[in-house]
């Protein structure tokens, strides 16, 4: 049986080492037998265990890119590494068990239990009954749903908020080094999406995967991404940094653009409130002035003192005044370099 080392770990285990590998794409490309060339040669690294975020206009190449890497679109120029290794042409079926996948809709199979979708690639690898079913309750147990309530019921029978959970339980389940994820919140509304986004950044810190993730939504991949990738048509990338030199200092006119006239307001959401940008708390300790914590966003700061009409904010940390943030000095914050 198929019982690769990657897949016999357990994800989450307190003081385990993270289990992820990293990806290398050199000079990949796609060109379509219709001519149509979606990527041209894109080189990036993503690192073990970083979180990227690919973002761009429609048909810029995303989805290409991302199903390059698990070879579901076979490439035709360039080389893909996972860690060291050369996978461009590694057989495919077993490349894809190491590599957990999430789509928009998520791709359930619908006549099957939650638990039997969550089970799908252990038992294609497998694993016994027993090691198949801890597994299962663990990783349900780990996306926040109780195995016992869930594990039986029909994907019908879920919110849509459920079902992505069992998707990224199921993109889990045999311990991938890599996930890719292919708008994996868009098919939810606004809120569920804000609370899904949180969750999955928990589960992250939690299962440290290298991930790779397409969206369209700006905000998404401010919020969830170490770095972005932006790219324009036929995968070229313009500019690939982490989400707060993105959109302090885009790269390019085209970056630029795509960022849009409210980066400033999208940068402060990234830029903590730090010691070194306050004044000194005033003698009187400024009592009329509302607080916020030192290392909270600067777009909470922004946010609390529009709530309550101040044009400052005293910072604290463990309760203890820090502190003064005016308004300009947090405008300042949310300026382009
Ligand atoms: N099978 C195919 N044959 C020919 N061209 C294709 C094929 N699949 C995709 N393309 C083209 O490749 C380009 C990139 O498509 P891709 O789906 O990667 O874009 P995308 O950035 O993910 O778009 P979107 O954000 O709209 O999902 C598009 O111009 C698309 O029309």
């Amino acid at each position: 049986m198929d019982v690769t080392p990657e897949s016999s770990g357990a994800t989450g285990r307190a003081g385990a080492a993270p289990h992820a590998a990293s990806i290398t794409l050199e000079g990949i490309g796609k060109r379509y037998p219709d001519g149509t060339e979606a990527v041209r040669g894109l080189s990036l690294d993503v690192g073990a265990g970083e979180l990227v975020v690919l973002i761009g206009p429609s048909g810029c190449g995303k989805s290409t890119v991302l199903r390059m890497i698990n070879r579901l679109i076979e490439p035709t120029a360039g080389r893909i590494l996972l860690g060291d290794e050369d996978v461009t042409r590694a057989d495919p079926v077993r490349l894809r068990r190491r590599i957990g996948y999430v789509i928009q809709n998520v791709g359930l199979f619908p006549h099957q239990t939650v638990r039997a979708n969550v089970a799908t690639v252990p038992r294609l690898l497998g694993w016994s009954r027993d090691r198949t079913r801890k597994r299962v309750d663990e990783l349900l147990e780990l996306v926040g749903l109780d195995p016992g309530q869930f594990g039986q019921r029909y994907p019908h029978e879920l919110s849509g908020g459920q079902r992505q959970r069992v998707g990224v339980a199921r993109a889990l389940a045999a311990d991938p080094v890599v996930l890719l994820m292919d708008e994996p919140f868009s098919a939810v509304d606004p809120i569920v999406r804000t609370r899904l986004q949180e969750e999955f950044l928990r589960l992250q810190a939690e299962v440290r995967k290298t991930i790779v993730l397409v969206t369209h939504d700006l905000d998404e991949a401010v919020r969830l991404g170490d770095r972005i990738a932006v790219l324009s048509e036929g995968g070229h990338l313009e500019q690939y940094a982490p989400p707060a030199a993105l959109l302090g200092s885009p790269a390019t006119p085209f970056v630029r653009e795509f960022v849009g006239a409210d980066r400033g307001i999208r940068r402060l959401v990234v830029t903590p409130v730090r010691a070194e940008t306050l004044e000194p708390v005033p003698a009187d300790g400024a009592p009329d002035a509302p607080t916020v914590a030192l290392g909270g966003s600067a777009y909470d700061a922004l946010a609390v003192m529009l709530t309550s009409a101040a044009d400052r904010v005293v910072v604290t940390d463990g309760g203890r005044p820090v502190g003064v943030l005016g308004r300009q000095r947090l405008l300042d914050l949310g300026r382009a370099d």
